[in-house]
């Protein structure tokens, strides 16, 4: 039998080979097909680092894409290179300067201070919240400027500056002037409380953040502090809590009450509010505490009834006993005593806080507290109409003299008061300083463990944002220049360590608990005082008989007992009788309404803005007693008033 011929094997050999050149070729093909895949997948992967680390973080977010976005060219070119020429002022958080833009209209363009971490959020929140808002009661944003560290914004130039310098300059602002102020900032406050949705908390209420165009007609400005009313934040109901669960305890240790804030790593934040809050108060007896921070231990004004057998009362004593005035009350005679935890006692120890250190005159060589009080005053210390910083300047004039073996100009002696301070504050928060580093860094870890892309950005941020210098973390005049003028010229004012502005801040936020619509009335209602009187609300003076005029609040509730609120007017409306009377008590009644210590007590922004128009009748104001300072320093005018009022 023939072996069989492998018959086709002549065709076979082509098409086999054929094949495995076809296979060839598609591999071939496909692994130059995935090479370019792969290789396009990392160019596109580079290129979108790159190119984000090119970009505004704020240009993904929706809100920003309708600003218009400035070139640092543009800028630098609109305000002449940022010329002293076009400087206007100077704030918490950047230097703003007066620009025109190539189409000639005039802006006011701010520059945030690129090194500081709160200026890059208030930067943020300032074109989130701003950028959205459109009212005529609100300064416009116009847009910003994002330049690798320079961050800018342009605001619409508002030609009389703030209230702030028409308030307190020479020329004086008349009275329907003032009243439509006052109406305006209600009617911007109404905008947001009320027309915005979300709302729209301000949260830094002053005459610094009120605006005056051609005609001083007044807006709003600086949302940089602001919080829009958006759940879960705003998802806790501060005043339908249980309150007897949440005061009851109220010490060390135990939950801490309403509006008093969980994170303790903000509790630096409110430190320094509460200790000149506390310093504010100077009854001697019968105060009841109502602070609530944990770190400062103190038992709360309801813990305090209960263990006093007189719980039922509370309520009813929060508006005969309440000290203040600038928020929190301490109680003189335990302060650092038995309310303190004894862990405190360093801090007491050494701290003044309990004993009004502010109304306390001289010191035996140490820096007096009214130094300390003056750094916070600011620039009344410096020109000023009113007849009333005469006496202070006259004051520090006798100061001097009175150290006539140390002769030294006032730059040399504001400056060593402010190194002083410095110290002073250091050293009562290293240890505060030093646990919040350690919070921060762990915080650090966790979130390194989350991201390997931002790795290096992440850490290089925190570690910044852990280097506390303690001299910057609580620096009046983180900016000062080299004239004594400067020098005092900072008005109270946000600063790293504290959110809002002292005096300002209602007391139930302290700096770091809820923002909510009624801190903005307490705030508005200080302004209202604030434009009425023509007068700072924190403001020391030399003789003892106007000593008790020093903080404006605690003043006008002296006034409101005596009937006599009239006074409170600016003595240079007073002068020519030139103001309504009839608006002015409305006024000083209605700041009083705002600035109830219990929040929910406070008119809301409809309210107010429908009294004001003279729609809705003041409601009457529950009684809160306004301590004097001790009657030694005010002896005479005590005496005086009481005589006057034939008790
Ligand atoms: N749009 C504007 N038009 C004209 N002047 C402005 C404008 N915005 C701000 N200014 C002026 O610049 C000054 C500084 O403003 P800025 O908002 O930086 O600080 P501030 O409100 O005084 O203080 P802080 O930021 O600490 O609250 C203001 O007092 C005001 O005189």
């Amino acid at each position: 039998m023939p072996s069989r011929q492998p018959s086709s094997f002549p065709h076979q050999q082509p098409t086999k080979h054929r094949a495995t050149f076809i296979f060839l070729v598609i591999t071939v093909f496909s692994s130059i097909l995935i090479l370019i895949g792969v290789l396009y997948l990392l160019y596109y992967l580079w290129y979108t680092l790159i190119h984000r680390t090119r970009t505004s973080p704020l240009d993904s977010c929706p809100e920003f894409l309708k600003l218009h976005r400035y070139s640092y060219k543009e800028l630098n070119s609109a305000t002449n290179g940022f010329s002293d020429d076009n400087y206007i002022g100077k704030g918490g958080s950047g230097t703003v300067y007066r620009g025109i833009l190539r189409n000639g209209k005039l802006v006011a363009v701010k520059m945030l201070d690129s090194e500081s971490l709160d200026a890059e959020r208030e930067f943020q929140t300032e074109l989130r919240i701003l950028g959205g808002l459109e009212s005529q009661f609100i300064v416009s944003l116009l847009g910003y400027c994002f330049d690798k560290k320079k961050r800018l914004v342009v605001y619409e130039y508002m030609p009389n500056r703030s209230l702030q310098e028409s308030l307190f300059s020479d020329r004086s602002l008349n009275w329907e002037t003032r009243f439509d102020i006052i109406l305006d900032v209600a009617r911007a406050l109404e905008f947001l409380h009320r027309e915005c949705d979300p709302p729209v908390i301000h949260g830094d209420v002053k005459p610094s953040n009120v605006l005056l165009d051609t005609e001083f007609r007044a807006k709003l400005a600086d949302f940089g502090l602001s919080k829009l009313k958006i759940e879960p934040e705003f998802g806790v109901d501060l005043f339908s809590q249980d309150l007897s669960g949440t005061l009851a305890g109220g010490g060390v240790g135990e939950s801490p009450a309403i509006g008093t804030p969980v994170d303790s790593s903000n509790a630096n934040e409110v430190d320094f509010a509460l200790a000149l809050q506390a310093s504010s108060s100077s009854t001697p007896t019968n105060n009841k505490v109502v602070c609530n921070n944990p770190k400062f231990g103190f038992t709360n004004e309801k813990g305090k009834d209960i263990e006093n057998g007189g719980g039922d009362d509370w309520i009813n004593n929060k508006f005969t006993n309440y000290d203040d005035d600038l928020g929190l009350n301490f109680d003189n005679n335990h302060i650092g005593e038995s309310n303190m935890n004894p862990s405190d006692d360093r801090k007491t120890g050494k701290k003044q806080w309990g004993k009004d250190w502010w109304w306390k005159q001289e010191g035996s060589g140490e820096l007096c507290s009214k130094d300390y009080v003056r750094e916070w005053i600011g620039s009344q210390t410096c020109s000023s109409a009113n007849p009333d910083w005469d006496d202070d300047k006259n004051f520090e004039l006798k100061d001097s003299n009175d150290n006539e073996n140390k002769p030294e100009n006032e730059e040399q002696s504001g400056w060593k008061r402010h190194r002083k301070m410095q110290e002073w504050w250091k050293e009562e928060h290293l240890d505060e300083l030093s646990n919040k580093k350690v919070e921060k860094k762990k915080k650090i870890k966790r979130k390194l463990k989350l991201s390997i892309f931002r790795k290096k950005r992440k850490t290089n941020r925190h570690n910044h944002e852990n280097e506390i210098d303690p001299n910057t973390e609580f620096s009046f005049r983180k900016n000062s220049k080299k004239n004594s003028e400067d020098l005092f010229s900072r008005e109270l004012s946000s600063t790293t360590s504290m959110r809002g502005t002292l005096c300002y801040v209602a007391p139930e936020y302290g700096g770091c608990g809820y923002l909510m619509e009624k801190t903005d009335i307490y705030s508005f209602g200080v302004l209202i005082l604030v434009i009425v009187s023509g007068r700072r609300p924190l403001h020391v003076l030399s003789s003892p008989m106007k000593l008790e005029k020093a903080n404006l609040i605690s003043w006008c509730r002296q006034l409101a007992q005596g009937g006599d609120l009239l006074e409170l007017v600016d003595e240079r409306l007073k002068e020519g009788e030139c103001y309504n009377k009839v608006q002015a008590i409305l006024c000083v009644n209605l700041a009083l309404a705002c600035l109830q210590k219990m929040p929910e007590l406070r008119p809301d922004i409809g309210d107010i803005v429908k009294i004001l128009n003279g729609e809705m009748d003041l409601p009457v104001v529950p009684f809160e007693f306004s301590p004097s300072p001790p009657s030694k320093l005010v002896g005479k005018s005590k005496s005086r008033r009481k005589n006057n009022n034939g008790d």
